[in-house]
C-alpha cells in the first residue's frame, strides 16, 4: 500500500507503488509524485507538502505518461524520472528494487501514503510523521488566490468566488460546482422595466414605455457640455445604449419629490453602464453646484468633501473609471479625484502619498489644530472614485482597522521622536498598534453613491466594508442607519426576522452585469423600494462576441495555447489588420499565470503576467494596463515584434471585472474551466464590447473521459449566447 518516492539531486528518482491500489488512487499518487520532481531545491522533500496538488481529474495513463515526460529534468545532473505503464507497473517492477540511492546514502525516503478511511498517517512507524505528505490534506490546504480588490493592498487575499475553485477539488466537488451553475439557481432575472405599449405604464409592472425612452444624447435632458464630450468620446452619431436610455429617463427626467433614490442598473458587459451612471451623477452634482453658487462653501476640517462617491472592487477599475469621468468633464468643469492613485504600500521613509500629493494639489494648509483645512482658494473635490477600503481609510485614517488595545496611547511617551519611532515599529507589525493617520475625507456633502460591480461589493467577503462605509456616510449626514454585522446577516435566524429596509440619506446607484440570487435576496430584504433598471440582454453574452472551442491535443496545454496565439497572428498578417491582435488569457490560479507567462517567454513571446501579487500592481497607476493596450502605429506593428512588446496578457479574475479593453482586445482565452457562469460572463465580456467584434476561445477536453464537463459548459454558454 505504501507508495514511495525518493529524490535526490544527482541520482535517479524512482516511483514504486502497491499492486492493488485502485486506478484513481494510483494515478493520483503517481502524478503527485511526479510533481515533486519538478520542485527545485527539494532533496529533503520538505517543500512537497505545499506543492502537491490533486489531479484525480486526469485519470488517464496517456496523460500521466505525457506529463511525466514533460516533467523530466532536462539536464543529466538533476536526474531522471522513470515512468512505468499502468498495466505493467507493480511493486516488483520498481526500478531500484527497493534500494533507492537515497536510502543507500543513509537518507530516509519521502513517503506518500494514501490514507485509508480512519487510518492515521502516523501508523507508518518507519517514517517520521514530519516526512509524511498527506494527499488528502493537500487538497484542503490549497486556496484560490484570485483576488479582487483592495484586500490585496492589505495583503489579505480573498477569492471572488471562494467556494468554487476547481483545481484542488475532487471530481465529486467539481461536478457539484457545475450543478451549482444551473441557470435556474444562479441568476436573478428581473422583470423588464420597459413596456412596449405606450399606455401600459400604469397597468403593468413596467416602469417606462419604450416610446418614452430617449434615442439620442440631446440637450436637454443633458447639459450641453456633456453632449459635446460624448460626441468627442464616442463619435458624432453616437446613440445611447438601452441601459443609458433607461438611466437618462429614470435619473435625469423623473422628478425629485420622491426623495433619495435607490436604483440598480443591470446590463450585459460592455453595454456602457459607466456612462449610464456617470451622466446622471455628474449632471446632478453640477446642477447642485450651480444652484448653491451664492452660498458659502461648506466648512470642514478635512480636505476632501465630495458630493459623489464611486466605489469599485479594484484599484485598476477605480483608476479607469475616474479617467472616464474626467473625459466627460472636458467642458463641464467638475473635480474628480481617484483614491487609488496612491495605493502604494506605506514603507519606511515613504510619506503617505494620499495626503502629501493631494494636499499640494488642493493647496491645503495645515491649521493650528493639526488637521487639514481647505484654503479659500482651493477647488473642492466633487467626485471621489476608489475602493471601499481605500475610501474608508481616507475617512477614518489609515490604520483604523488595526487591532486595538495592545498598548495604550500613553505607552507611546511624550517625546515626539519616541512617538515617531514607535509608530514606525508598529507599522511593521500588521494588525498591531493604535496609530492612525489623519482622516482626510469628509462625508457630510455626499449625495450620490455608486456601487459599481455591486455583486462583488455586496458579496459576503466585501459587504461588511461596503456597508460600513455607507453607514459612515449616513452618520456624517446626520441620519445614522443601523449597521448589521455580516455574521448576523448570514445567520439562519436572520432569514426569519422581519426585513428592515435600510434608508440611506443619499442617492444609491448599484450597477452590475450579473445579479446573483444572493444579491437579489439581500436587496429584497434591505432595499425593497429599489428600482431595477435592466437591459433586455442582461445575463447574455454580447451579440458581437463569437465563441470558439479548442480541444487540448495532448499533455502540453501550454503548447496548445501557444499554437492558438500564433494562428491568430498568422490570420492578422494575412488579413487587412495592420497590427497584431492583443490576447487576454484568463487562468484560475496565480501560479498558472506565472508558469504560462514564463513558457511564452521561452517561446519568444513577451507577455504581461498580472496577478494580485504582481510587481506591476500597487504602483499607483494603470501604466501596466495602458502600456499593454497602447496601439502602435500600424506600420510599426506589422513587424510584429512580439519579443519586445507584450501582445499577450495573462491574468486571473482580478482583471475580469469592469475593465474596458475596447477595442484592443479582440480575443479572450479561457484556459481553465470557468468557476461558474458569472465568472465566465465577466471574463468573456472583456471582448466584444460596445458593438465591437470579439471572440472568446474556450479550451477544454472535447473527447473521451472528462469531456462531459466541457459539453456541459458548451450547453450553458450556448444559452448565454442566444
Ligand atoms: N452609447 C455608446 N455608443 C458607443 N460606445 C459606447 C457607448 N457607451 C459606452 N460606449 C463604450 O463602450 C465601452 C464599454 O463601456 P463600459 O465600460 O461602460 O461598459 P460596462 O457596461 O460598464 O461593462 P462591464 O460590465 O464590463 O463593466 C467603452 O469603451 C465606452 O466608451
Amino acid at each position: 500500500m505504501v507508495f514511495e518516492f525518493w529524490m535526490s539531486k544527482n541520482v535517479k528518482s524512482s516511483v514504486r507503488l502497491g499492486k492493488d491500489r485502485t486506478t484513481s488512487c494510483y494515478q493520483e499518487l503517481f502524478i503527485s509524485s511526479l510533481m515533486l520532481c519538478r520542485i527545485p531545491k527539494n532533496p529533503t522533500g520538505k517543500a512537497c507538502r505545499t506543492e502537491l496538488f490533486h489531479t484525480s481529474t486526469y485519470l488517464n495513463a496517456k496523460f500521466a505518461t505525457t506529463l511525466a515526460q514533460s516533467l523530466s529534468p532536462k539536464s543529466k545532473k538533476s536526474g531522471t524520472i522513470e515512468v512505468a505503464s499502468r498495466a505493467s507497473f507493480t511493486r516488483d517492477d520498481a526500478p531500484h528494487k527497493g534500494m533507492s540511492p537515497v536510502v543507500q546514502r543513509g537518507r530516509r525516503p519521502v513517503v506518500l501514503r494514501a490514507r485509508e478511511s480512519g487510518q492515521s498517517p502516523r501508523n507508518n512507524k518507519d517514517v517520521p510523521s514530519s516526512r509524511i505528505a498527506r494527499v488528502g490534506d493537500e487538497r484542503r490546504r490549497h486556496t484560490a488566490p484570485n483576488v479582487h480588490s483592495e484586500a490585496i493592498q492589505g495583503s489579505t487575499a480573498r477569492p471572488l468566488f471562494p467556494s468554487t475553485s476547481r483545481d484542488h477539488r475532487s471530481d465529486a466537488r467539481s461536478n457539484k460546482n457545475y450543478e451549482e451553475m444551473q441557470d435556474s439557481g444562479e441568476f436573478y432575472h428581473p422583470p423588464s422595466p420597459i413596456s412596449t405599449s405606450s399606455s401600459s405604464k400604469g397597468k403593468s409592472k413596467a416602469l417606462v414605455s419604450e416610446r418614452e425612452l430617449p434615442t439620442s444624447f440631446t440637450s436637454p435632458p443633458l447639459l450641453p457640455g456633456f453632449v459635446s464630450s460624448l460626441k468627442e468620446m464616442l463619435g458624432p452619431d453616437t446613440k445611447p445604449t438601452p441601459i443609458q436610455s433607461l438611466s437618462m429617463k429614470w435619473l435625469l427626467e423623473s422628478d425629485d419629490a420622491a426623495g433619495w433614490r435607490q436604483v440598480l442598473l443591470a446590463a450585459e458587459t460592455g453595454s456602457g453602464k459607466s456612462i449610464a451612471y456617470l451622466l446622471p451623477v455628474l449632471q446632478n452634482i453640477k446642477l447642485a453646484e450651480l444652484l448653491s453658487k451664492d452660498q458659502p462653501p461648506t466648512s470642514s476640517t478635512r480636505p476632501y468633501n465630495p458630493r459623489g462617491l464611486i466605489l469599485a472592487p479594484t484599484h485598476e477599475l477605480s483608476r479607469q473609471l475616474s479617467g472616464f469621468a474626467k473625459s466627460l468633464l472636458h467642458e463641464t468643469k467638475l473635480r474628480v479625484v481617484c483614491a487609488s492613485q496612491s495605493n502604494v504600500k506605506n514603507t519606511k521613509g515613504q510619506k503617505d502619498a494620499t495626503s502629501s500629493k493631494m494636499a499640494s494639489m488642493f493647496q491645503d494648509v495645515e491649521g493650528s489644530t493639526g488637521e487639514f483645512q481647505v484654503s479659500k482658494s482651493s477647488h473642492p473635490v466633487d467626485l471621489l472614485v476608489g475602493t471601499p477600503m481605500k475610501v474608508l481609510e481616507m475617512v477614518r485614517g489609515r490604520g483604523w482597522d488595526r487591532r486595538e488595545g495592545q498598548e495604550g496611547e500613553e505607552d507611546i511617551g511624550e517625546n515626539e521622536e519616541n512617538q515617531k519611532k514607535l509608530r514606525r515599529g508598529r507599522d511593521k507589525m500588521p494588525g498591531i498598534g493604535k496609530w492612525r493617520s489623519k482622516p482626510e475625507l469628509g462625508l457630510a456633502n455626499v449625495e450620490w453613491v455608486v456601487v459599481d460591480e455591486a455583486d462583488v461589493l455586496f458579496d459576503p467577503d466585501f459587504q461588511e466594508t461596503t456597508r460600513t462605509l455607507l453607514a459612515d456616510i449616513s452618520e456624517a449626514r446626520g441620519a445614522p442607519v443601523p449597521l448589521v454585522s455580516a455574521s448576523s446577516l448570514r445567520s439562519p435566524s436572520s432569514t426569519h426576522t422581519t426585513p428592515e429596509p435600510t434608508n440611506y440619506p443619499f442617492n444609491l446607484l448599484l450597477t452590475s452585469a450579473t445579479i446573483p440570487n444572493s444579491l437579489n435576496a439581500y436587496l429584497e430584504k434591505h432595499h425593497p423600494s429599489l428600482v431595477r433598471l435592466a437591459s433586455p440582454r442582461l445575463h447574455h453574452l454580447p451579440k458581437t462576441l463569437q465563441t470558439e472551442y479548442v480541444s487540448w491535443t495532448g499533455g502540453n496545454k501550454f503548447a496548445d495555447i501557444l499554437r492558438r496565439i500564433r494562428r491568430i497572428w498568422a490570420e492578422d498578417s494575412a488579413g487587412e489588420r495592420g497590427s497584431l491582435s492583443k490576447v487576454l488569457i484568463f487562468c484560475n490560479k496565480s501560479t498558472k499565470v506565472v508558469e504560462l507567462s514564463a513558457y511564452l517567454a521561452e517561446q519568444g513571446i513577451k507577455s504581461v503576467a498580472m496577478t494580485s501579487q504582481s510587481e506591476h500592481r500597487g504602483r499607483g497607476s494603470n501604466k501596466h494596463l495602458d502600456g499593454f493596450l497602447r496601439t502602435r502605429a500600424a506600420h510599426e506593428a506589422t513587424t510584429g515584434d512580439v519579443k519586445n512588446e507584450a501582445h499577450v496578457m495573462v491574468t486571473t479574475s482580478l482583471l475580469s471585472r469592469g475593465l474596458d479593453f475596447t477595442p484592443e482586445i479582440k480575443h479572450v482565452f479561457i484556459v481553465d474551466e470557468p468557476r461558474n457562469m458569472i465568472d465566465f460572463l465577466h471574463r468573456a465580456g472583456r471582448s466584444g464590447r460596445a458593438g465591437q467584434r470579439g471572440k472568446v476561445v474556450i479550451f477544454g477536453k472535447m473527447k473521451g473521459r472528462g469531456s462531459e464537463r466541457v459539453r456541459e459548459v458548451r450547453k450553458r454558454v450556448g444559452a448565454l449566447a442566444a
